[in-house]
């Protein structure tokens, strides 16, 4: 897992640090990683035209000793300080030693230019002064007349560093350098795309940070991971069986998709229970389907929610599936049926793993406020009330779980903002748990493995749920761990 730090815990750890180093050091050490990534951004460091967007804050000083490095190496730097009246003096001072110099308006020619705007230590969107200068010096060309590339310093200016909110005007980097650990601007939130790619410098804090990380990021290792592992001697049940109860009559495209989604995942049989149940069997032959959930046999985890409606019926699968000791996902109108507060208790009471899938929409009913621009904030909100994981759906989908541990999906997909797909989201997020995941590690891989199918299925075109639904099978074997075989070696 990466993981990210609040603004808070990188101070505490940075001033742990520092008092055990030289002034300086640690500014020298991020405008070291700073300048060598520019340096290779620019491949010809000697002639190339370099601006720098300096802040009156550390985060400026950063650019100017980065700038100073790259003057040192024949690159024309220009700084524009945006509050010359406080600026970092000893940066501006090995600028100017190395040849750099200041001026109000960008040069013709502008290769690079580097945000030193303001860093961690920033509050609201980009202020008048800091956003003409940066429209100024995007409005430049390059040498070989290209537009030039924008590498951020530590964060993109303009986003709030703890949310990933982005309240104004903010830059949009090509590369964000970013120093001692990531922040939660990086990975979640409309900041996160802000950043571009992200490089890490170690500047020797991650000791020092004695938190814990505010969010965690999956990555490939960590879903091959969490996938179950089939044994040879495995047989249908022991692989596990997901209950799927959505769709209805009206809505059987819901469950179609829900059990193609279940049947992306690793258990051994998928039952679907509901009024779709002549759509599903024709759609997929291998599902074991009934009317009710009462009468569906047994299953190791509850899928129930999209397009079942929230009749009484709906309310009574909702209710079965809560009380009894199983672990269960609601999705959608299950959602709904829980905001009257009427199965409260039965939800809260539950000791076996409930997970919540709700979009924005589906959030604020049930919380009673939209998520707004703290959306781990409100996951974990949700989660603590609700006694429940909850997988807050976005294009960068948040985990929460009741004791408070956040995790951010990085595979989201434009592709997936379309009609239906959340309803393969639930299915494969059940068969997860019916396969024997812990709640919030079945969240980040249904997730995680549902963005990857998202990006797949966009590779062939327009994608409709059902592509995404039949693109989850090959990403899942992608990345699932191969299976133990009986090797017989010849004799
Ligand atoms: N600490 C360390 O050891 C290390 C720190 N390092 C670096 O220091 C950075 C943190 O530096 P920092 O604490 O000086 O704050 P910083 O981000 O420069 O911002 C303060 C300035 O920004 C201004 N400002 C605020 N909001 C604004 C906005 N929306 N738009 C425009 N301006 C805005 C604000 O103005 P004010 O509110 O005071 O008027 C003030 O002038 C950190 O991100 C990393 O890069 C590295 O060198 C590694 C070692
Ligand atoms: N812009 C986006 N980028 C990435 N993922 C997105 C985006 N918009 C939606 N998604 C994902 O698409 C899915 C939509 O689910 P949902 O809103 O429940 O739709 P439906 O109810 O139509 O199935 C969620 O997994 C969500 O995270
Ligand atoms: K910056």
């Amino acid at each position: 897992m990466r993981k990210a730090w609040r603004v808070a815990d990188v101070r505490a750890a940075e001033d742990a640090l520092m008092a055990h180093l030289p002034e300086g050091t640690l500014m020298q050490r991020a405008a070291a990683g700073l300048a060598r990534r520019c340096a290779l951004i620019l491949r010809n460091v000697y002639g190339a035209h370099v601006t720098l967007l300096v802040g009156a804050g550390n985060n400026g000083g950063d650019a100017l000793y980065a700038g100073a490095i790259l003057a040192n190496r024949g690159a024309a730097v220009t700084a524009i300080l945006l509050d010359p009246a406080r600026v970092h003096e000893a940066g501006l001072k090995a600028l100017k030693d190395s040849g750099g110099r200041t001026a109000e308006q960008p040069p013709r020619t502008v290769d690079l230019i580097i945000d030193g705007i303001v860093g961690i230590g920033a509050k609201g969107g980009l202020r008048s002064g800091a956003a003409a200068a940066l429209h100024k010096a995007q409005g430049r060309r390059g040498r070989h007349g290209q537009r030039p590339t924008i590498v951020a310093v530590d964060v993109p200016s303009g986003v709030d560093v703890d949310t990933g909110d982005v309240p104004g005007k903010a830059v949009q980097a090509d590369v964000t350098v970013t120093f001692g650990c990531l922040k939660p601007a990086h990975v979640v939130g409309p900041a996160a795309p802000l950043a571009g790619e992200v490089e890490l410098v170690d500047i020797g804090l991650r000791p020092w940070l004695m938190a814990d990380p505010a969010i965690l990021v999956p990555d490939r290792k960590d879903i091959v991971n969490a996938l179950p592992k089939h044994r040879p001697t495995d047989e249908k049940y022991t692989r596990g069986v997901v209950g799927i109860a959505t769709g209805s009559k009206t809505y059987p495209g819901a469950a179609i998709l829900s059990t193609w989604g279940a049947l992306a995942g690793p258990t051994g049989m998928v039952r679907y229970a509901g009024g779709a149940r002549q759509y599903v069997v024709q759609a997929h032959p291998s599902v074991v389907a009934t009317d009710r959930i009462t009468e569906a046999g047994r299953v190791q985890a509850w899928v129930v929610g999209s397009g079942l409606g929230t009749d009484e019926a709906a309310a009574t699968a909702v209710r079965t599936v809560l009380a009894s000791s199983l672990p269960v996902v609601l999705d959608a109108d299950a959602l709904n049926l829980l905001v009257d507060g009427t199965m409260a208790d039965l939800m809260r009471g539950r000791s076996a793993p409930l997970v919540l899938t709700p979009h924005d929409r589906e959030f604020a009913r049930l919380a009673g406020e939209e998520p707004g621009p703290d959306r781990v904030a409100a996951a974990q909100r949700l989660a603590a009330h609700t006694n429940a994981v909850v997988l807050l759906k976005g294009d960068r989908t948040i985990v929460a779980t009741p004791s408070g541990q956040a995790y951010a999906n990085p595979t989201g997909s434009a592709a997936l903002a379309t009609g239906g797909t959340g309803d393969v989201l639930a299915g494969l997020l059940g068969s997860l748990l019916a396969g024997g995941l812990r709640p919030e590690v079945a969240a980040v891989t249904a997730a995680y493995l549902h963005g990857l199918a998202g990006r797949e299925a966009a590779r062939q075109g327009p994608v409709s749920a059902s592509d995404v639904a039949a693109a989850l099978r090959p990403v899942v074997n992608d990345l699932r761990p191969g299976d133990q075989e009986n090797v017989v070696t010849p004799k």
